[in-house]
């Protein structure tokens, strides 16, 4: 796995894509490599317990909770991790250019950076933090969920609730994966 060493891994699509259960995928196989490695999610996800993320279909990695990129740093310091994982990475705190600023720096280090986020809000907007970071990827990982509608591949998590601010923590409660054609419909109906 040292072919990965410096370099930065993205899994990103919409919700159900499977971006959680690849970003596990990876840091298991890094695990049984030997590597020094944690998982990290940010604090606003209070969906399952803080020392666990948790996949759509109930497979689990140990996790630490964090505010945001300093406390990862802080992390870091202290335990001289070969894998920097990221779970959730639209909702880390901190600024835009000091978690740029931050994950370039692991790479310089040559630290192994995998990060898991979604791509677009449920109106289809980027996440901005992602959108900076696709272009720095060594490799991009565009996952698709199955659109609930027509089974082709979505491209946006839809909320079918009304609810208009941009985070609300939930999963088929709250939202269902579309392809385009179905969410253009979709939004014509509402
Ligand atoms: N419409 C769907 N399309 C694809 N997978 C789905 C769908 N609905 C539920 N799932 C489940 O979601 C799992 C992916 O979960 P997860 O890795 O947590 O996705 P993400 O992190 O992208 O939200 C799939 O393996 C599947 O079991
Ligand atoms: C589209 C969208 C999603 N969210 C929330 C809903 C979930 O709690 C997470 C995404 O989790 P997943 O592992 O990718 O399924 O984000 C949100 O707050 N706002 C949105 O627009
Ligand atoms: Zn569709």
């Amino acid at each position: 796995m040292h072919q990965y060493k410096g370099k930065l891994i993205i899994h990103t699509g919409s919700m159900f894509s499977g971006k959680t259960s690849s970003l596990e995928k990876d840091v298991k196989r890094f695990n049984i490599a030997g590597y020094k490695t944690i998982a990290f999610k940010p604090s606003i996800d209070t969906r399952y317990p803080k020392s666990e993320i948790r996949t759509h279909d109930n497979t689990t990695l140990n996790a630490v909770m964090v505010n945001n990129i300093f406390e990862i740093c802080e992390y870091c310091k202290s335990y001289d991790l070969d894998v920097i994982a990221i779970d959730e990475v639209q909702f880390l705190g901190g600024k835009i250019e000091d978690i740029v600023d931050t994950i370039n720096k692991f790479l310089e280090k040559g630290k192994t950076v995998i990060l898991a986020g979604l791509d677009m809000d449920f109106s289809g907007q980027a996440f901005e933090i992602v959108k900076e970071l696709m272009p720095m990827a060594d490799y991009l990982y565009k996952h698709h969920a199955v659109c609930v509608k027509c089974g082709t591949d979505a491209w946006v998590s839809h909320r079918k609730t009304k609810a208009q601010e941009r985070i609300v923590i939930g999963a088929t409660d709250e939202y269902e994966p579309l392809c385009r054609k179905c969410f253009l419909e979709e939004q014509k109906g509402q």
